[in-house]
Protein backbone atom coordinates (compact mmCIF):
# COMPACT_ATOMS: atom_id res chain seq x y z
CA UNK A 1 0.00 0.00 0.00
CA UNK A 2 1.44 3.38 -0.97
CA UNK A 3 0.79 7.10 -1.12
CA UNK A 4 0.13 8.58 -4.59
CA UNK A 5 -0.22 12.92 -5.58
CA UNK A 6 -1.50 13.89 -8.46
CA UNK A 7 -0.06 17.93 -9.16
CA UNK A 8 -2.83 19.33 -11.20
CA UNK A 9 -0.30 21.98 -13.63
CA UNK A 10 -2.44 22.04 -16.63
CA UNK A 11 -4.10 25.45 -16.39
CA UNK A 12 -3.22 28.37 -18.64
CA UNK A 13 -3.09 30.66 -16.23
CA UNK A 14 -5.61 33.67 -17.56
CA UNK A 15 -5.83 35.77 -14.80
CA UNK A 16 -1.77 35.53 -14.06
CA UNK A 17 -1.69 36.76 -17.51
CA UNK A 18 2.32 35.26 -17.75
CA UNK A 19 3.38 34.27 -20.97
CA UNK A 20 4.16 30.97 -20.04
CA UNK A 21 1.57 28.29 -18.46
CA UNK A 22 0.88 29.49 -15.11
CA UNK A 23 3.08 26.07 -13.65
CA UNK A 24 6.01 27.05 -15.49
CA UNK A 25 6.12 30.76 -14.24
CA UNK A 26 9.01 31.40 -11.84
CA UNK A 27 8.55 32.08 -8.25
CA UNK A 28 12.33 33.02 -7.03
CA UNK A 29 13.48 31.77 -10.47
CA UNK A 30 12.03 28.34 -9.91
CA UNK A 31 9.15 27.44 -11.74
CA UNK A 32 5.48 27.03 -9.71
CA UNK A 33 5.26 23.41 -10.59
CA UNK A 34 8.95 22.38 -9.30
CA UNK A 35 8.21 24.40 -5.70
CA UNK A 36 4.67 22.07 -5.75
CA UNK A 37 6.01 18.95 -6.14
CA UNK A 38 9.18 19.44 -3.69
CA UNK A 39 6.52 20.47 -1.28
CA UNK A 40 5.00 17.38 -1.66
CA UNK A 41 7.72 15.18 -1.77
CA UNK A 42 8.88 17.37 1.53
CA UNK A 43 5.10 16.15 3.38
CA UNK A 44 6.02 12.68 2.33
CA UNK A 45 9.83 12.96 3.15
CA UNK A 46 9.86 10.30 6.63
CA UNK A 47 6.83 8.77 6.08
CA UNK A 48 5.70 5.16 7.66
CA UNK A 49 6.56 2.25 4.97
CA UNK A 50 2.40 2.42 4.30
CA UNK A 51 2.96 6.14 3.47
CA UNK A 52 5.78 5.93 0.88
CA UNK A 53 4.85 8.53 -1.80
CA UNK A 54 5.33 6.19 -4.34
CA UNK A 55 4.07 8.32 -7.62
CA UNK A 56 3.54 11.71 -8.37
CA UNK A 57 1.91 12.27 -11.77
CA UNK A 58 2.45 16.19 -12.95
CA UNK A 59 -1.11 17.00 -15.41
CA UNK A 60 0.80 19.28 -18.14
CA UNK A 61 -1.27 21.39 -20.94
CA UNK A 62 -1.12 18.57 -23.73
CA UNK A 63 1.11 21.14 -26.14
CA UNK A 64 3.66 21.79 -23.19
CA UNK A 65 5.12 18.15 -22.14
CA UNK A 66 8.74 19.01 -23.47
CA UNK A 67 8.72 22.14 -21.71
CA UNK A 68 7.45 20.12 -18.58
CA UNK A 69 9.88 17.72 -18.50
CA UNK A 70 12.43 20.25 -19.26
CA UNK A 71 11.32 21.87 -15.98
CA UNK A 72 11.22 18.99 -13.52
CA UNK A 73 14.26 17.46 -15.04
CA UNK A 74 16.10 21.03 -14.68
CA UNK A 75 15.15 20.51 -11.02
CA UNK A 76 16.41 16.84 -10.65
CA UNK A 77 12.42 15.57 -10.58
CA UNK A 78 12.42 13.79 -13.63
CA UNK A 79 11.94 10.44 -13.79
CA UNK A 80 12.63 7.92 -10.95
CA UNK A 81 13.71 9.56 -7.20
CA UNK A 82 14.97 8.31 -4.60
CA UNK A 83 11.76 5.79 -3.65
CA UNK A 84 9.20 8.32 -5.83
CA UNK A 85 8.53 7.68 -9.42
CA UNK A 86 7.56 10.94 -10.99
CA UNK A 87 5.29 11.23 -14.03
CA UNK A 88 4.29 13.88 -16.99
CA UNK A 89 0.80 13.54 -18.51
CA UNK A 90 -0.94 15.62 -20.91
CA UNK A 91 -4.17 17.19 -18.66
CA UNK A 92 -7.72 17.73 -19.79
CA UNK A 93 -9.54 21.16 -20.28
CA UNK A 94 -11.04 21.24 -16.82
CA UNK A 95 -8.91 20.72 -13.69
CA UNK A 96 -11.60 17.92 -12.83
CA UNK A 97 -10.81 16.44 -16.54
CA UNK A 98 -6.74 16.64 -15.84
CA UNK A 99 -7.47 15.06 -12.35
CA UNK A 100 -9.30 12.09 -14.17
CA UNK A 101 -5.99 12.14 -16.46
CA UNK A 102 -3.78 11.63 -13.07
CA UNK A 103 -5.53 8.45 -11.93
CA UNK A 104 -5.87 6.69 -15.33
CA UNK A 105 -2.25 6.28 -14.67
CA UNK A 106 -2.00 5.38 -11.18
CA UNK A 107 -0.90 1.62 -10.26
CA UNK A 108 -3.06 -0.70 -8.58
CA UNK A 109 -1.11 -0.83 -4.95
CA UNK A 110 -1.92 3.22 -4.30
CA UNK A 111 -4.85 3.14 -1.85
CA UNK A 112 -4.47 6.98 -0.90
CA UNK A 113 -4.17 9.74 -3.43
CA UNK A 114 -3.57 13.50 -2.77
CA UNK A 115 -4.51 16.02 -5.25
CA UNK A 116 -2.70 19.20 -5.40
CA UNK A 117 -2.77 22.05 -7.26
CA UNK A 118 0.49 23.60 -8.95
CA UNK A 119 -0.97 26.96 -8.33
CA UNK A 120 -0.68 26.35 -4.23
CA UNK A 121 3.41 26.19 -4.64
CA UNK A 122 4.22 26.89 -1.01
CA UNK A 123 1.89 24.60 0.79
CA UNK A 124 3.59 23.72 4.10
CA UNK A 125 4.86 20.18 4.33
CA UNK A 126 2.94 20.00 7.79
CA UNK A 127 -0.55 20.63 6.03
CA UNK A 128 0.60 17.73 3.71
CA UNK A 129 1.31 15.16 6.51
CA UNK A 130 -2.28 16.22 8.19
CA UNK A 131 -3.68 15.20 5.35
CA UNK A 132 -2.16 12.05 5.07
CA UNK A 133 -2.66 11.68 8.35
CA UNK A 134 -6.43 12.46 8.38
CA UNK A 135 -6.90 9.85 5.74
CA UNK A 136 -4.94 6.85 7.05
CA UNK A 137 -7.04 7.75 10.18
CA UNK A 138 -9.79 6.30 8.35
CA UNK A 139 -11.73 9.47 6.74
CA UNK A 140 -12.25 8.47 3.23
CA UNK A 141 -11.60 12.43 2.43
CA UNK A 142 -9.71 15.15 3.75
CA UNK A 143 -9.21 19.24 2.72
CA UNK A 144 -7.04 21.67 4.49
CA UNK A 145 -9.46 24.90 5.01
CA UNK A 146 -9.27 28.33 6.44
CA UNK A 147 -12.08 30.15 8.34
CA UNK A 148 -12.99 32.88 6.19
CA UNK A 149 -12.10 36.52 7.90
CA UNK A 150 -13.83 39.29 5.60
CA UNK A 151 -17.79 39.16 6.42
CA UNK A 152 -19.38 37.31 3.22
CA UNK A 153 -22.37 38.41 1.48
CA UNK A 154 -24.43 36.83 -1.56
CA UNK A 155 -25.46 39.40 -4.87
CA UNK A 156 -27.71 38.58 -7.21
CA UNK A 157 -25.71 37.80 -10.53
CA UNK A 158 -27.55 38.61 -13.65
CA UNK A 159 -27.49 35.89 -16.64
CA UNK A 160 -24.28 37.48 -18.07
CA UNK A 161 -22.70 38.47 -15.28
CA UNK A 162 -18.81 37.40 -15.19
CA UNK A 163 -17.45 36.52 -12.18
CA UNK A 164 -15.70 39.50 -11.09
CA UNK A 165 -16.14 41.34 -13.53
CA UNK A 166 -16.67 45.29 -12.68
CA UNK A 167 -19.89 46.91 -13.14
CA UNK A 168 -20.27 50.81 -12.13
CA UNK A 169 -23.98 49.45 -11.42
CA UNK A 170 -22.85 47.30 -8.87
CA UNK A 171 -24.88 43.74 -7.53
CA UNK A 172 -27.91 43.55 -5.43
CA UNK A 173 -27.40 41.99 -2.06
CA UNK A 174 -29.00 39.45 -1.20
CA UNK A 175 -27.96 38.35 2.29
CA UNK A 176 -24.65 38.30 4.42
CA UNK A 177 -24.04 34.56 5.00
CA UNK A 178 -23.08 33.24 8.35
CA UNK A 179 -19.23 32.97 8.01
CA UNK A 180 -18.61 31.05 11.36
CA UNK A 181 -19.51 27.92 9.46
CA UNK A 182 -17.59 28.54 6.33
CA UNK A 183 -14.11 27.57 5.20
CA UNK A 184 -11.67 28.54 2.27
CA UNK A 185 -11.08 25.20 1.22
CA UNK A 186 -7.19 24.29 0.11
CA UNK A 187 -5.00 21.83 -1.82
CA UNK A 188 -3.63 19.11 -1.16
CA UNK A 189 -6.69 17.25 -0.93
CA UNK A 190 -6.24 13.41 0.12
CA UNK A 191 -8.66 10.40 -0.49
CA UNK A 192 -8.81 6.71 -0.24
CA UNK A 193 -8.22 6.03 -3.87
CA UNK A 194 -11.69 3.74 -4.19
CA UNK A 195 -13.30 6.69 -3.04
CA UNK A 196 -11.68 8.90 -5.64
CA UNK A 197 -11.89 6.48 -8.61
CA UNK A 198 -15.48 6.20 -7.49
CA UNK A 199 -16.03 9.91 -7.34
CA UNK A 200 -14.60 10.96 -11.12
CA UNK A 201 -16.19 8.05 -12.77
CA UNK A 202 -19.66 9.26 -11.73
CA UNK A 203 -18.74 13.21 -12.47
CA UNK A 204 -17.14 11.78 -15.88
CA UNK A 205 -20.14 13.28 -18.15
CA UNK A 206 -19.29 16.51 -16.52
CA UNK A 207 -15.47 16.32 -17.02
CA UNK A 208 -14.86 18.68 -20.38
CA UNK A 209 -17.20 21.73 -19.99
CA UNK A 210 -15.84 24.28 -17.28
CA UNK A 211 -19.34 25.56 -16.84
CA UNK A 212 -20.62 22.20 -15.16
CA UNK A 213 -16.97 20.41 -13.82
CA UNK A 214 -16.45 20.16 -10.04
CA UNK A 215 -14.24 22.75 -8.95
CA UNK A 216 -12.83 20.41 -6.65
CA UNK A 217 -12.22 16.62 -6.18
CA UNK A 218 -14.19 17.05 -2.71
CA UNK A 219 -17.24 18.43 -4.53
CA UNK A 220 -17.55 14.91 -6.10
CA UNK A 221 -17.23 13.15 -3.40
CA UNK A 222 -19.71 15.10 -1.58
CA UNK A 223 -21.94 14.32 -4.83
CA UNK A 224 -21.95 10.88 -4.00
CA UNK A 225 -23.40 11.43 -0.34
CA UNK A 226 -19.79 10.44 1.02
CA UNK A 227 -18.08 12.58 3.91
CA UNK A 228 -15.40 14.98 3.63
CA UNK A 229 -13.68 16.39 6.78
CA UNK A 230 -11.67 19.21 7.30
CA UNK A 231 -8.59 19.94 8.79
CA UNK A 232 -6.23 22.73 9.33
CA UNK A 233 -4.51 24.41 6.53
CA UNK A 234 -2.08 27.57 6.11
CA UNK A 235 -1.82 30.52 4.58
CA UNK A 236 1.07 29.66 2.47
CA UNK A 237 -1.09 27.29 0.81
CA UNK A 238 -3.07 30.38 -0.88
CA UNK A 239 -3.48 29.52 -4.58
CA UNK A 240 -1.38 31.64 -6.66
CA UNK A 241 -3.97 33.25 -9.29
CA UNK A 242 -3.47 36.42 -9.77
CA UNK A 243 -0.10 39.28 -10.59
CA UNK A 244 -0.66 40.59 -6.95
CA UNK A 245 -0.75 36.36 -5.22
CA UNK A 246 2.57 35.80 -7.05
CA UNK A 247 3.78 39.22 -6.08
CA UNK A 248 2.82 38.22 -2.51
CA UNK A 249 4.30 34.41 -2.73
CA UNK A 250 7.51 36.00 -3.72
CA UNK A 251 7.57 37.78 -0.19
CA UNK A 252 6.62 34.42 1.34
CA UNK A 253 9.12 32.25 0.08
CA UNK A 254 12.08 35.28 0.61
CA UNK A 255 11.16 34.92 4.23
CA UNK A 256 11.85 31.16 4.33
CA UNK A 257 15.04 30.08 5.95
CA UNK A 258 17.35 28.52 2.78
CA UNK A 259 17.54 24.86 2.51
CA UNK A 260 19.56 23.11 4.88
CA UNK A 261 19.71 19.45 4.31
CA UNK A 262 21.66 19.84 0.82
CA UNK A 263 19.05 18.42 -1.01
CA UNK A 264 19.42 19.31 -4.56
CA UNK A 265 16.26 17.94 -6.17
N1 LIG B 1 -7.56 22.22 -17.38
C1 LIG B 1 -6.93 22.46 -16.23
C2 LIG B 1 -7.17 23.64 -15.49
C3 LIG B 1 -6.47 23.85 -14.30
N2 LIG B 1 -5.57 22.94 -13.89
C4 LIG B 1 -4.79 23.19 -12.68
O1 LIG B 1 -5.64 23.35 -11.57
C5 LIG B 1 -5.08 24.26 -10.63
C6 LIG B 1 -6.11 25.32 -10.24
O2 LIG B 1 -6.49 26.05 -11.39
P1 LIG B 1 -6.27 27.63 -11.53
O3 LIG B 1 -5.38 28.13 -10.49
O4 LIG B 1 -7.59 28.25 -11.66
O5 LIG B 1 -5.40 27.67 -12.86
P2 LIG B 1 -5.77 28.15 -14.30
O6 LIG B 1 -6.99 27.44 -14.80
O7 LIG B 1 -4.52 27.96 -15.03
O8 LIG B 1 -6.03 29.72 -14.09
P3 LIG B 1 -6.97 30.69 -14.92
O9 LIG B 1 -8.38 30.32 -14.56
O10 LIG B 1 -6.56 32.05 -14.46
O11 LIG B 1 -6.68 30.46 -16.40
C7 LIG B 1 -3.85 24.87 -11.29
O12 LIG B 1 -2.69 24.32 -10.69
C8 LIG B 1 -3.99 24.50 -12.74
O13 LIG B 1 -2.77 24.29 -13.43
C9 LIG B 1 -5.34 21.77 -14.61
O14 LIG B 1 -4.52 20.94 -14.22
N3 LIG B 1 -6.05 21.55 -15.78
C1 LIG C 1 -9.08 22.93 -5.80
C2 LIG C 1 -9.15 24.35 -5.35
O1 LIG C 1 -7.85 24.91 -5.29
C3 LIG C 1 -9.71 24.38 -3.93
O2 LIG C 1 -9.88 25.71 -3.51
C4 LIG C 1 -9.99 25.21 -6.25
O3 LIG C 1 -11.32 24.76 -6.23
C5 LIG C 1 -9.47 25.30 -7.68
O4 LIG C 1 -10.37 26.13 -8.39
P1 LIG C 1 -10.02 26.78 -9.80
O5 LIG C 1 -11.28 27.44 -10.24
O6 LIG C 1 -9.59 25.65 -10.69
O7 LIG C 1 -8.93 27.77 -9.54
Amino acid sequence: MSVAAIVTAAGSGSRLGHALPKALAPLGGTPLVVHAVRAILEGARGAAPADRLERVVVTAPADRLPEFHQALRAAGLDGPLAETRLDVVAGGSTRQGSVAAGLAVLPPDVDVVLVHDAARALVPADVVRRVIGAVRAGHGAVVPALAVTDTIKRVGLDEDDAPGSGDTQGWPVVETVAREELRAVQTPQGFARELLDRAHAAGRGRAHDEAVAASDDAGLVEQLGEPVWVVAGHADAAKITTPWDLAVAGLVLAGRPPQQDGDSR
